[in-house]
């Protein structure tokens, strides 16, 4: 058992992240007590009987109080209406973050909403799977993956000492912890992350309008790249279209190079310019290559995916 670097934490939004977040902190024994706040009533009844927390309400304002460290899991949307809620019971000198896929817009909607007598650090861990709801939570969703930490502007020693204690919980997690601007941060994963999502539901969504392919065809022969996206475009509706709208300007950039890119493609099939799509494919091949040499992927291919399906 480690350190216990928060005596109370609390949790807002107790679905895939915010159990994964709270088994992996009760695995490695560094917080204390911890409370969950839920909208739904129906996760509510089941984080009590998987045992997850010392207490479980409905209400935000009664789960932030006296908490050291809160963590906002709910949708990106959510975010502010949830931090509104529990503004009036914050603890002065609480450390606050949350885990949401889009850092500018989050940032803004929990600078609005908190008062400034406690440390806001937002942050995302580069972690997840296609499941929702608190069944889909485990322990190990973290160990040796990005968490990135975009802390605002400051620089006054309560602040740093703030982002260095909330990097230390989710080192202790078993993440790697990296910070940075959330500008940046937004462009990255739209090429990351959103857009691979973006296409994943239009490719299904394609195949599922086609009328010369039946639905039975692409069931039966979906054994290879499709079944892939489909796993992806099974994702949480409510989580991805939050991503979309908190993170349109970085999504339209990064789509419209896409877009260009995927013009030159049609092209290159169209002429027959064998050559320029061989180099293009032994490029991405190297990046896939380089992605497991760094130990980000395993080569199995269905890593951690089927933890905690609901
Ligand atoms: N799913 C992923 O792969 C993944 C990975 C990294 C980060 N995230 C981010 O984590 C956050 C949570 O995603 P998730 O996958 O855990 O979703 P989820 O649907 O599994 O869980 C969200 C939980 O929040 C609750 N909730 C919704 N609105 C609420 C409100 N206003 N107040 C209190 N509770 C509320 C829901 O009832 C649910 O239990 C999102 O912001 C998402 O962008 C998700
Ligand atoms: O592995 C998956 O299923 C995920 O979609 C995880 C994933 C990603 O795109 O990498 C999804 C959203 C996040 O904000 C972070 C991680």
């Amino acid at each position: 058992m480690g350190e216990v670097l928060f005596p109370r934490m609390a949790v807002i939004g107790c679905g895939l992240i915010g159990s994964s977040v709270i088994l992996a902190a009760r695995e490695a024994g560094c917080v204390g007590e911890i409370i969950v706040a839920d909208l739904s009533e129906a996760h509510r009844a089941r984080i009590v009987e998987l045992g997850y927390a010392d207490k479980v309400t409905g209400d935000i304002a009664e789960a932030v109080a006296g908490a050291d460290l809160v963590v906002f899991a709910v949708p990106v949307l959510a975010m502010g209406e949830a931090a509104k809620a529990a503004a009036p019971a914050m603890k002065p000198g609480a450390i606050v973050t949350d885990v949401g896929s889009v850092k500018g817009f989050v940032a803004q909607a929990l600078m609005a909403a908190l008062p400034d007598t406690v440390f806001i650090v937002p942050g995302h861990p580069i972690a997840g799977t296609e499941h929702s709801g608190p069944d889909a939570g485990f322990a190990e969703l973290f160990q040796s993956r990005w968490v990135i930490l975009t802390p605002q502007p400051r620089q006054d020693d309560a602040y740093l000492e703030a982002v260095s204690q909330l990097s230390e919980f989710w080192r202790a997690l078993g993440a790697n912890v990296e910070l940075m601007d959330d500008r940046h941060h937004d462009l990255v994963l739209a090429v990351t992350s959103h857009l691979p999502h973006l296409i994943a539901y239009n490719i299904v969504g394609t195949a599922a309008d086609m009328e010369e392919v039946t639905q039975a065809e692409v069931m039966k022969y979906s054994a290879g790249g499709f079944r892939d996206f489909t796993r992806i475009a099974a994702s949480d509706p409510t989580m991805w279209r939050d991503v979309f709208v908190a993170n349109k300007e970085a999504v339209l950039e990064i789509l419209g190079r896409f877009t260009e890119d995927l013009q030159a493609l049609s092209r290159q099939i169209r002429w027959g310019e064998s050559d320029k799509l061989f180099e293009l494919f032994t490029r991405t091949r190297e990046i896939r290559r380089g992605i497991i040499a760094a130990g980000q992927e395993s080569a199995e291919p269905n890593f951690g995916r089927d933890r905690g399906k609901h």
